[in-house]
């Protein structure tokens, strides 16, 4: 008996350790549906948590615990960012999408979703779609993202692939002194529900794009529009995405994509994407400054879906989403030129304002702390 309390206290000690940067984490699990979740509350200092929910067939749960943390706190900074009053959140699903989804897992969801009560707010994100979401929206109002006739603010893709537009047009202005999209070449890794979009609109304006994705759907799909474009878009294997010649890389997948290993065969002249946590590391900004590859934050690039998301819950208004989105041309190249003044890496100059403005409003906060209700007065 001793034995086992000494055991558990040890293993508690190193998850309280793991999650020491945030506020909350809630492991979900209902057997009868096979959910296996985990939400993670980085910061409510700027409000409640906001972020969307991915499912991804993590190998175990240290890694999706791994994703879940860092994916929050990302969340954190990309409010603070943005300009936005919400804090960081995420969510994580343990399974395929593909073949372990059902209209039950995503109810049982939002039944934990809805106990935190308006702490954190979430819809979609990688692996997880608007539908997804409406079955969650049956047991809970805290979510967002969801289609109009179900009283969401549509598709939260829409105004990523947007911000990612605008920074792309950022990057080319600072690099070349022109904003224009047409005429250049950009690696899209990813062609889900962002990736696809930027792709169409690259085509549109007249660019040339070399692609990949996981997903033999999704390339079929490019495949098919090609059609439309004869020799603007070539298809390239997983791995080879990185050592293309290309303008732009744009991730629009997973994250921990800039590495040691992939910085190295990298030949573009910058990275503008909407891939979460891109960076393996921190230290991976500096080796990207280094080579001379110009990094716009992805937070900075792929707030527009949050920015659509946030809106909703203050009562959607769509020139405001669009406004606000239309900032993060300004913002990168904000970021761009401090960086370069500095003699920082853009990482740290967009960590810089994020940090100042958390400061800023904990400050604030502690002026106007509200008084707790007591218990009594709040059963009566
Ligand atoms: N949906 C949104 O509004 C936002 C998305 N993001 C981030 O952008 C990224 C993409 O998000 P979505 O398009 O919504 O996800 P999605 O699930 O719709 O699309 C992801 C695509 O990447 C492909 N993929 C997965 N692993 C890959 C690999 N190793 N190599 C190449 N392709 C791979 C998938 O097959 C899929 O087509 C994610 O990191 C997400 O967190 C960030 C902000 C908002
Ligand atoms: O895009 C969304 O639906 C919410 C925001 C979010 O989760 C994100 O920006 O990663």
């Amino acid at each position: 008996m001793k034995q086992q309390i000494d055991q558990s206290a040890v293993k508690s000690i190193d998850i309280f350790e793991k999650i020491s940067g945030h506020e909350q984490v809630v492991f979900c699990n209902d057997p009868s549906t096979g959910l296996q979740a985990i939400i993670a509350i980085h910061n409510t200092t700027l409000g409640p948590a906001l972020g969307g929910t991915r499912m991804y067939p993590y190998a175990n749960v240290e890694e999706a615990l791994e994703d879940v943390l860092r994916l929050s706190e990302g969340m954190t900074y990309k409010c603070a960012a943005a300009d936005i009053d919400f804090g960081g959140g995420k969510g994580v699903i343990i399974g395929d999408p593909k073949t372990n989804k059902s209209p039950a897992l995503f109810r049982a969801y939002g039944q934990f979703v809805d106990s935190l009560n308006g702490r954190f707010y979430t819809g979609t994100d990688m692996g997880t779609t608007m539908d997804d979401f409406v079955q969650a929206s049956k047991e809970t109002n805290f979510i967002n993202g969801i289609p109009e006739e179900f009283g969401g603010g549509g598709d939260s893709s829409v105004p990523t692939a947007e911000g990612v537009l605008y920074g792309l047009k950022a990057t080319n202005e600072y690099l070349f002194g022109n904003e224009t999209l047409a005429g250049k070449t950009y690696a899209i890794q990813g062609l889900g529900k962002v990736g696809f979009k930027v792709a169409e609109q690259l085509l549109q304006v007249g660019a040339h794009i070399i692609v990949t994705d996981i997903s033999e759907e999704a390339i079929t799909a490019i495949r098919e529009k090609a059609t439309n474009y004869p020799g603007m878009v070539t298809v390239v294997e997983l791995d080879d995405i990185y050592e293309v010649d290309a303008d732009i890389f744009i991730p629009c997948a997973m994250g921990g994509i800039l590495n040691d290993e992939t910085i190295e065969k990298l030949k573009v002249k910058a990275v503008v994407g909407s891939a979460n946590n891109q960076l393996k590391e921190d230290f991976h900004a500096k080796a990207l400054h280094d080579k001379g590859i110009l990094y716009a934050p992805d937070y900075i690039v792929n707030a527009g879906g949050l920015i659509q998301v946030a809106d909703e819950l203050y009562g959607a208004n769509k020139a405001r989403v669009l406004l606000k989105t239309k900032a993060i041309y300004q913002s990168i190249l904000a970021i761009y030129h401090q960086s370069e003044l500095d003699a920082i890496t853009t990482l740290e100059a967009a960590n810089r304002k994020c940090q100042q403005r958390l400061e800023e409003q904990q400050g604030r906060n502690n002026f106007f702390k509200r008084e707790k209700s007591p218990k009594w007065t709040f059963y009566k």
